[in-house]
């Protein structure tokens, strides 16, 4: 859905609401990390590294602007961790977007795609502005000059960026290709989320929230529960909201009410999805739909529902709200939306969040699928991108639940461990799993515990001969424990 199209009312709303956002979220996903740490046990050094981006960046983009003055915005791409894979995340155009809210949504795209366990590290990149403020021309200019100054940095096994709030595949996606293509030569894999005639994938569009439906249905069916008996709530009628409402209300779950920047809107029959989307095409948004009464956006949140879905800003679930939500349970469509107090709050209150590395984490798993598509050259029907999807929202769903167990912890840590332990697994100083049974065996042969890299000329000798490595685990380096 075009989302760049808002008043500067709106955006006023909007700069308000971010403001909380601002405060909170640096500070919610390192606490949520710090606490992953803890129950992994990770060694402190580590944890420090893991925390450090591996690269950021911050740029100038000076554009003219369509009646001839100059104006000037700053882009940033933070490049957060690459151990995994090619850094993966997408790119938000929104007048607060700054390096610490960068930093941190990078952050979250590292533990991301580690929960859904494809080949990728994180990312994530945007540029301070007010996308409804500027022509169509002018946010062309701006995409361009910011793939210029970021060009040598992106690339098909080292960053490959996608869209987030404020961009969009038919317009922000195409633009970023066709200008990083005149440096490089057509690439279509640099990035994900473009429209199907450029080599998009079928399915991406509607990934993040149908990966929002499978992820619903897993953590339902765990309470003996299904969509079609439940009542939705959903903040955002953007791409992910819109998408989640049409899919919950297609299989029969009930979406009481949706809110965008300019309204909400309610019925407890029940809204008609399908008419509601073409309202807000037309009419920019979902106010003044017929087929129900309005709402107060702020009153949204706190609605009587079962299930809310948070699918637009962060850490907007707060100390301030969370005791007056009445949902059982949230789904964390967008990103870091409930902050770290109220994650408290509702805990005791017997709220269960399903966390947004988990729930939002079809967006990237089908952007993975694009990227392979690209790179295959092949491309893939529809339904096999749906199926697989389900695949790996099923099998993530299972696989945060067993870090649960192993942890004795709720499902956002669940997640937080999952993500974090395979991607220590996977730094050169990290200590794996593997590390534990190598160093039984060096014990075994009398060996000190030593850091053992299958780079090491002076070391591998032992490695291949006593521990049976072979050489086609020369990339790994094992810090072994005494
Ligand atoms: N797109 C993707 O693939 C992924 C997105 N996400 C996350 O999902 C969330 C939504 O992203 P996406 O749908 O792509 O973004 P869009 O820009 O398409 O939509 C954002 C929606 O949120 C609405 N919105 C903004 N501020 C408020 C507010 N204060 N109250 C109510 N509604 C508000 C917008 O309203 P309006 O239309 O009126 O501007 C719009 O409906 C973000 O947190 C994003 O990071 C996560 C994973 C992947
Ligand atoms: O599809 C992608 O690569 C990125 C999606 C994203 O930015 C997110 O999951 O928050």
């Amino acid at each position: 859905m075009d989302s760049i199209c808002c008043s500067s009312a709106c955006w006023k709303v909007l700069i308000e609401a971010q403001a909380v956002e601002k405060i909170r979220l640096p500070f919610a996903t390192s606490r949520n990390f710090k606490q992953a740490a803890k129950l992994l046990a990770l060694d402190s050094k580590l944890e420090k590294s893991l925390l450090i981006p591996f690269r950021e960046i911050k740029v100038e983009c000076t554009i003219p602007k369509d009646d001839g003055t100059l104006a000037s915005f700053v882009g940033f791409r933070v490049q957060h961790d690459n151990a995994r894979g090619p850094m993966k995340g997408g790119i938000r155009y929104h007048p607060e977007v700054d390096p610490d809210e960068v930093n941190a949504l990078a952050q979250l795209m590292t533990w991301k795609t580690a929960v859904a366990n494809i080949p990728y590290g994180g990312a994530k990149g945007g540029i301070g502005c007010a996308p409804g403020e500027l022509s169509v021309s002018e946010l062309e200019r701006l995409t361009r000059v910011f793939t210029q100054k970021i060009h040598d940095l992106i690339g098909i096994h080292t960053d490959v960026p996608a869209p987030d709030m404020g961009t969009n595949s038919q317009q922000t996606m195409a633009w970023i290709l066709d200008e990083y293509s005149k440096f490089h030569g057509y690439s279509p894999a640099v990035v994900t989320g473009k429209p199907i005639d450029l080599g998009g994938s079928l399915g991406r569009d509607a990934a993040t929230g149908r990966g929002v439906l499978f992820a619903t249905e897993a953590l339902l069916a765990d309470y003996g529960k299904s969509i079609s008996d439940m009542r939705f709530v959903i903040q955002g009628f953007g791409n992910v909201g819109s998408w989640a409402a049409q899919l919950i209300s297609e299989l029969g779950g009930k979406v009481l009410a949706v809110s965008d920047v300019g309204g909400a809107v309610k019925n407890n029959k029940g809204l008609d999805i399908e008419r509601l989307i073409r309202h807000s095409v037309d009419n920019r948004g979902v106010k003044g739909f017929s087929g129900a009464d309005a709402l107060d956006p702020k009153a949204l949140l706190t609605e009587d529902c079962d299930v809310l879905i948070p699918a637009a800003l962060g850490g907007v679930i707060n100390r301030e709200n969370a005791n007056d939500i009445r949902a059982k349970f949230i789904v964390e469509a967008a990103n870091h939306p409930t902050d770290p107090e109220a994650d408290v709050i509702l805990s005791k209150k017997g709220v269960v969040i399903l966390p947004d590395i988990f729930a939002n984490s079809g967006g990237v798993t089908v952007s993975y699928f694009e990227w392979v598509q690209n790179i295959q050259g092949f491309m893939w029907d529809e339904s096999k991108v749906n199926d697989e999807l389900r695949k790996y929202m099923i099998r993530g769903f299972k696989d945060v639940k067993e870090m649960c167990r192993t942890h004795d912890c709720d499902l956002r840590m669940g997640a937080f461990t999952l993500g974090v332990n395979r991607v220590a697994r996977a730094t050169p100083e990290g200590k794996s799993s593997i590390d534990e049974c190598l160093s039984l065996k060096l014990e075994a042969h009398g060996q000190r515990p030593l850091c053992a890299s299958m780079n090491n000329e002076a070391q591998r000798p032992f490695l291949e001969m006593v521990l049976g490595l072979r050489s086609s685990s020369l990339h790994i380096v094992f810090k072994l424990q005494a």
